[in-house]
C-alpha cells in the first residue's frame, strides 16, 4: 500500500468539460471510486486500465432515463469483459455484439439472448449458427449473401428476427476510418444502388426470417445531434417506402451508436438528453407527415457508456529533453492505446502521486514501443520536474483501448481494475509473457 500523497492542485470536483470519470477526485490525493490511484498502480502494476463502475452504471441509467421507451443496447466492441457484460445486464440494457467472441462473453454470464443484437459485415456461417443457437433477439443483415445463409440455419418451427442495415448516405464521425454512414464504405446495403430494396424483397421471401425493421450506424465520435436528426428522417422515409411497396409496417428502427465524448478538457460530449430530444422529435414529425406509426427505437451507444468511465495509469520510465521538445516516455503506449496512431486521436494526462510546485511544461507523452509514431498525447502540460518513477493518468480510455489492445513488441496487455465504493478488484488479469509464450508452440 502506498502512502496517500497530495497531488497537483486542481478543483475538488471535475467540471462537466473535464474528461475524468464521475467519481475521480484529485484532493487530497488522486482517487477513483474512493480508491487511491497510487494504490492501484502499486498493487497491480502499470500500465493498468481502471474502470469506474459507478460512472459506467450512471451512463447506462442516463440513456435509459432519456429514452424510457427505447431499447438501449451497449455496443460491446467498445469494451467487453465478463464484469462489463454483467453490469450491462444488471442495468437492464441490451448488448450489440459483432463477433463470436463477444457473443461467447455474453453467453458466459448468461446474458439474456433476446436482448442481444448480432452485427457484422462478414459474419461467418459458424458465427451465424452460434447466434441462432443461442437465440439472439435480432440479427442485423449486412449483405445479400447472408440472407439465404442465415435462413438455412434457422431450426424448423422458429423464425429469426432480422434488421437490415442500410446506408443512409450521411457523413458523420471524427475520422474517415470511423465514418460508416456514407456510400463507399464497407458496411450496410446501399439505398442508391438498389441493394437495400433487393434485401427487403429477399428477406420477405424467406419464411424462416422475420423482418422487424431497419438499422443504420452513421459513425463514431459524433458531437452534434443534427446528423442523427437527418438519419431519423431518412430512415423513416425508408420505412414508408417498405410500407408503400409491400403493405408492411415495420415496427422497429435502430439508429446505431456514435455519441461523442470529451477526451480533452475543451470538448463537450453529446448528452443522452440532447440526443434523445432531437431524434424522437425528428422521428415523430416524419412519421406524422408520412402517416406511419412511430417505430420502437433501438440505439447502440458504446463509447459514450464506457469511454469516460476509464483511465489508464502509466509509470514514467524516461524523460528526454531534446532541442525541440520534451519526451516523457512511459511503460505502455500504442499497444494499449492505438487510437492516436489510427485516428490522430488526442489525449491529456496528469501527474498523480506527488505534489509538484514546478511550473507546467508542454511535453509529448510517448510509449515504449519500437515506433516513432508511438505517441500517447502531444502537448500535455506536466510539471517541469516530471521524472522517472512518477505515475501519470490518462483519462477517457474506457472505450476502444482494452478492446483494441495488441501485444506489439511482445508486450502483455494491461489488466482491467474495477473500482467502486473504496474497493478495487481485478476483472481482467494482466497478460504475462507466459501467456504469450504458451501460444507459440515452436518448431
Ligand atoms: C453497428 C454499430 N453500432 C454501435 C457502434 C458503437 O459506436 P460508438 O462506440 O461510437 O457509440 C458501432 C461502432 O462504431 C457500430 O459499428
Ligand atoms: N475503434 C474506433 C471506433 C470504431 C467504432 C466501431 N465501428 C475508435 O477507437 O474510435
Amino acid at each position: 500500500m502506498c502512502v496517500l500523497q497530495q497531488d497537483q492542485t486542481r478543483p475538488e470536483t471535475p467540471s462537466a468539460a473535464e474528461p475524468w470519470s464521475a467519481t475521480t477526485r484529485f484532493h487530497p490525493y488522486a482517487a477513483t471510486g474512493g480508491v487511491p490511484l497510487m494504490d492501484v498502480a502499486e498493487r497491480y502494476g502499470t500500465p493498468a486500465y481502471v474502470v469506474d463502475e459507478a460512472d459506467l452504471r450512471g451512463r447506462c441509467r442516463a440513456f435509459r432515463a432519456a429514452l424510457p421507451d427505447a431499447d438501449i443496447l451497449y455496443a460491446a466492441k467498445a469494451f467487453l469483459c465478463r464484469a462489463m457484460a454483467t453490469w450491462i445486464r444488471e442495468e437492464g440494457l441490451g448488448l450489440d455484439v459483432c463477433s463470436g467472441g463477444e457473443l461467447a462473453i455474453a453467453r458466459s454470464v448468461g446474458f439474456p439472448a433476446e436482448r442481444i443484437v448480432f452485427h457484422g459485415n462478414a459474419k461467418t456461417p459458424h458465427e451465424l449458427l452460434e447466434a441462432v443457437e443461442y437465440g439472439v433477439g435480432r440479427i442485423v443483415v449486412d449483405n445479400l449473401a447472408e440472407i439465404p445463409r442465415l435462413a438455412v440455419l434457422v431450426p424448423p418451427g422458429r423464425r429469426q428476427k432480422v434488421l437490415l442495415r442500410v446506408i443512409p448516405d450521411i457523413e458523420a464521425g471524427a475520422h474517415a476510418a470511423i465514418r460508416t454512414g456514407g456510400e463507399g464504405q464497407k458496411f450496410g446495403l446501399s439505398i442508391a444502388s438498389g441493394d437495400a430494396a433487393a434485401a427487403v424483397t429477399r428477406v420477405l421471401r424467406q419464411p424462416e426470417l422475420e423482418l422487424v425493421g431497419l438499422h443504420c450506424h452513421l459513425g463514431s465520435q459524433i458531437f452534434a445531434a443534427e446528423p442523427y436528426e437527418q438519419a431519423a428522417r431518412v430512415m423513416v422515409e425508408q420505412l414508408a417506402l417498405v410500407r408503400d411497396t409491400y403493405g408492411i409496417v415495420l415496427p422497429q428502427l435502430d439508429l446505431g451508436g456514435g455519441q461523442g465524448i470529451a477526451y480533452l478538457g475543451t470538448e463537450h460530449g453529446l448528452t443522452p438528453g440532447g440526443y434523445a430530444r432531437t431524434v424522437v422529435k425528428a422521428m415523430e414529425e416524419r412519421c406524422a407527415a408520412l402517416g406511419l406509426p412511430v417505430p420502437r427505437l433501438t440505439i447502440e451507444p458504446g463509447r459514450s457508456i464506457s469511454g469516460p468511465a476509464g483511465l489508464t495509469l502509466y509509470r514514467v520510465i524516461a524523460v528526454k529533453r531534446t532541442l525541440t521538445r520534451t519526451f516523457v516516455a512511459v511503460d505502455g503506449g500504442m499497444s494499449d492505446n492505438p487510437r492516436p496512431s489510427l485516428y490522430g486521436a488526442r489525449y491529456t494526462a496528469r501527474l498523480i502521486g506527488r505534489r509538484s510546485t514546478a511550473p507546467a511544461r508542454q511535453v509529448t507523452l510517448v510509449g515504449h514501443h519500437c515506433e516513432a509514431g508511438d505517441v500517447i498525447a502531444e502537448s500535455v502540460p506536466l510539471p517541469a520536474d516530471v521524472r522517472p518513477g512518477d505515475v501519470v493518468a490518462v483519462p477517457a480510455t474506457g472505450a476502444y483501448h482494452y478492446s483494441m489492445a495488441s501485444t506489439y513488441n511482445l508486450t502483455g496487455r494491461p489488466p482491467v481494475i474495477a473500482v467502486a465504493d473504496g474497493a478495487a478488484r481485478v476483472v481482467v488479469r494482466r497478460e504475462e509473457i507466459d501467456d504469450l509464450l504458451r501460444r507459440d508452440v515452436g518448431l
